[in-house]
């Protein structure tokens, strides 16, 4: 413990100022050089009074940096030294390991000394701008913006953090087992090209293999890593060197994607930057969760939940833009009702859940057989829609009289190891170049559907209007 009443004045002063909290510096207004930088001041810039003789040297080495050019200080000093006290200045400045802290320091004039005084204040706008990236990006969520424009805040957020790094999500597809772009708004296009759609593996570069493992992947040399091996080329031209990945997962823990950090300015990450990794993996997480959420209530909306045809209601709005196109161009629609032939009876022989895989085949056994453009809806509960644009008498007739074939003909196994074998009845009619309205060619469908179970059933019958 240092004894201030023993030391002369002088000396209290400058163990005083060596031992505070706060990063000082003092110079020699005259000369300029340098006098005192105290233990907080070298910790925070880690240049010793060796690196810095004099302030110009102070100058040049930490506030150049290219955010905060060399004039920004040099005005600010000018005016400081005129006014007491000065007002702090805020500026991004380059500390001896090449990293970037942001900084407000104030300048004291006395006895022909500069005093600055130094606050580090980088991680304290680190969490402004964390909290202000969450709620952008919240808002934005709230507004519907596309999970693109979303993830792009989330990225911006953490590259702003720790320059020059650059960051990528990727959006993980379970089904494909591959990875598409999210947002890499810094990336070079060749580079996000190159990786859309990137295979998930074990030895897949970062983001592929942290999907894979479902943990964090820490490549500190691209160059020499054999996960990158066969990306070298791409990822010299693109200047990357090291790329940390991180899974973002749901809440239940399901893999939703991949958050990468390229070319991060430490080798390797520290608590910090695992820290870093989690908020922006964790908002990342909410915004493909909710995007998720929104795109199954939207095609809840539009599709039935059961074949994954158009819903009664999402048919209705489709044909219904398909028949006033086809009217204004005079062009002849055919609309088929289809209806499995007693299907009470396979629901009470094989049960309903049995009954759901007739549907399920039924709708994807008929959209492989119909021509491209042709509508197909779900609209009850064993029937179908089926709308077929710029189609001739002959044309439908055979279509429907194929579709009716190809499902009495083929069976299949259900999960016990039956074969089922089904019919369909179909009714239909035509719009003739007409303008009709979808209810009214579906009531005349429904009368020749009716004729068709009638008359026998496992047929197609056209509607006649007497
Ligand atoms: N499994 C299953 N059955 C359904 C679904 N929706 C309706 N059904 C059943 O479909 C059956 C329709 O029976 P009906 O209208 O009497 O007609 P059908 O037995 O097919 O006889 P026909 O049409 O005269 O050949 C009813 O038993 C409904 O319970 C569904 O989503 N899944």
């Amino acid at each position: 413990m240092m004894k201030l009443a023993e030391t002369n004045p002088i000396t209290q002063l400058e163990n005083l100022l060596e031992f505070a909290p706060i990063a000082i510096g003092v110079f020699d207004a005259e000369s300029q050089k340098t006098l005192l930088l105290n233990d907080a001041f070298q910790r925070l810039f880690g240049y010793t009074l060796s690196d810095i003789p004099d302030m110009d040297t102070w100058h040049t080495k930490s506030f150049a940096t290219s955010d905060s050019s060399t004039p920004a200080f040099s005005t600010w000093l000018t005016k400081a030294e005129l006014n007491t006290p000065s007002s702090c200045l805020t500026a991004s400045v380059r500390i001896k390991d090449g990293r970037i802290r942001q900084i407000s320091v104030s300048l004291t004039l006395a006895e022909g000394k500069k005093f600055f005084y130094v606050n580090d204040i980088t991680d304290h706008l680190i969490i402004e701008q964390r909290l202000q990236a969450h709620n952008d990006m919240l808002e934005m969520v709230a507004k519907s913006s596309s999970l693109k424009d979303v993830l792009t805040v989330i990225v911006q957020q953490v590259q702003r953090e720790s320059p020059p790094s650059l960051c990528s999500v990727l959006l993980y597809d379970k089904q494909k087992q591959c990875l598409w772009l999210g947002a890499a708004p810094n990336f070079p296009e060749y580079y996000n090209q190159a990786i859309h759609g990137i295979q998930v593996g074990p030895n897949i570069g970062s983001c592929g293999a942290a999907a894979y493992h479902n943990r964090h992947i820490i490549v500190e040399d691209i160059n020499t890593h054999p996960n990158w091996q066969a990306f070298t080329e791409l990822t010299q031209k693109a200047g990357l060197t090291s790329c940390w990945s991180d899974p973002i997962r749901a809440a239940d823990g399901t893999l939703l994607g991949t958050f990468a950090i390229y070319n991060s300015p430490s080798p390797s990450p520290s608590q910090k930057d695992i820290e870093q990794i989690q908020f922006a993996s964790n908002l990342a997480s909410i915004a493909i969760e909710n995007h998720n959420a929104h795109q199954e209530l939207e095609r809840r909306a539009y599709f039935d939940y059961l074949t994954g045809l158009a819903n009664r209601r999402s048919f209705f709005e489709l044909s219904s833009n398909m028949l006033k196109q086809a009217s204004v161009l005079k062009e002849n629609c055919a609309l088929l009702m289809m209806d499995v032939d007693h299907f009470k009876k396979i629901n009470d022989i094989h049960g309903h859940d049995l009954g759901d895989l007739v549907l399920k085949h039924l709708a994807k056994n008929s959209l492989s057989n119909l021509p491209e453009g042709a509508i197909m809806g779900r609209i009850g509960g064993e029937e179908f829609a089926i709308l077929l644009p710029d189609t001739d008498r002959a044309a439908a007739s055979n279509i429907a009289e194929s579709l009716r074939k190809s499902l009495s003909d083929t069976s299949f196994i259900s999960h016990e190891g039956q074969t089922i074998h089904y019919t369909v009845s179909i009714g239909m009619t035509f719009s003739l170049g007409l303008h009709c309205y979808i209810d009214e060619l579906l009531r005349e469908a429904d009368s020749a559907l009716y004729k068709a179970k009638q008359t026998g059933r496992n047929r197609v019958c056209t509607f006649t209007a007497c």
